[in-house]
């Protein structure tokens, strides 16, 4: 595969990137905020001033952005996508965003003869240094099918789901899941502690029973200690559980759980633990200011 362009280097974007250069592909990086781009330059990148900069050089850009805001902003402002996306240029956007934000910038690159895909992921900072990322792709699958060399450098699945925002909404469904199970884990261990239990017992208990499962696994010992070293940032955590809620809305699904652990996600937020792992979210439990 030709070089390619990849655009946002935060937590997921850089560890990613970085994957791409040590399987011998040639890079060119845009951040935002651009010293990010030191790091992969003396790993081998070069940089793109622009995000249009980028997609005049590459063939196939890559995007992985915060939120909804920020996906729009790269393509649609100055000096960004649009600007330079035409025939036989190719973006793939691995942010989690919802469907229609997705649909946006798929009609807008589209109607310019550029090919789209979406491709949002689940797993994180680890698993996007390791190449275990699983990839929930939609769009143009030809585009799929060009881009799955890549894919197979960065995730150890990759699914095609069909239509632009297919991708979007099975992402934001399992992190749906994922925000609600981190809420119950985050009660059970303070309620185990109060209780006059020991927490760490309670993690060897639930690990060897039937809702075993790698998030607690990983993530309890450090919830224990109170420790939250940003992996997943909370405040994107908190994005996702709006995002899903709202596509529970237009689809009349009652989602009391969700709705209960979006509150507490909100809450974190107004703690000020927004840029700390989503973990976090269980200070709103062991400190006693619930969402009450
Ligand atoms: N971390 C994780 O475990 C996972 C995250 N995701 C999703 O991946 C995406 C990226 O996550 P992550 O890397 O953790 O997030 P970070 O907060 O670490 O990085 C966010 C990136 O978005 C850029 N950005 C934010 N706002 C704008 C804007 N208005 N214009 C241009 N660039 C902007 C930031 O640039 P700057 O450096 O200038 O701030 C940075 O490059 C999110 O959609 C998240 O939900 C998906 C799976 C796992
Ligand atoms: O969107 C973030 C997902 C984090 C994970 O899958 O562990």
């Amino acid at each position: 595969m030709e070089e390619i362009g990849f655009l946002g280097l935060g937590i997921m974007g850089k560890a990613m990137s970085m994957n791409l250069l040590s399987h011998g592909f040639k890079v060119t990086v845009w951040n935002r905020t651009l010293s990010r781009c030191d790091e992969l330059v003396e790993h081998g990148a070069t940089v793109g001033e622009t995000p249009a900069a980028v997609i005049k050089k590459c063939k196939y850009t890559i995007a992985m952005l915060s939120d909804p805001a920020a996906a729009l902003s790269v393509v649609f402002d100055k000096d960004g996508v649009l600007e330079q996306i035409g025939s036989g240029k190719n973006y793939i956007d691995m942010s989690t965003v919802d469907a229609e934000t997705s649909s946006k910038i798929s009609e807008a690159i589209t109607s310019k003869g550029g090919c789209f895909l979406e491709a949002p992921v689940s797993g994180s900072k680890k698993p996007a240094e390791d190449g275990q990322l699983v990839i929930l792709a939609a769009g143009e699958k030809a585009l799929y099918d060009a881009a799955l060399p890549v894919f197979d450098v960065l995730g150890k699945k990759s699914f095609f789901l069909g239509q632009v925002g297919n991708g979007a909404k099975m992402k934001l469904v399992v992190n749906m899941t994922m925000g609600s199970m981190m809420n119950a884990f985050s009660e059970g261990i303070v309620l185990a502690d109060k209780s006059g239990l020991n927490p760490q017992i309670l993690l060897d208990v639930l690990d060897l029973g039937a809702i075993a499962n790698p998030m607690f696994k990983m993530k309890g010992p450090s919830m224990i200690q109170g420790n939250y070293p940003p992996a997943f940032p909370l405040k994107h955590q908190q994005k996702d559980m709006r995002l899903a809620l709202a596509l529970g809305d237009e689809n009349s699904v009652a989602m009391p759980v969700a709705a209960a652990s979006n509150e507490a996600f909100k809450k974190a937020r107004s703690m000020g633990l927004g840029d700390l792992d989503f973990s976090a979210v269980h200070e709103t439990v062991a400190s006693g200011k619930g969402s009450s």
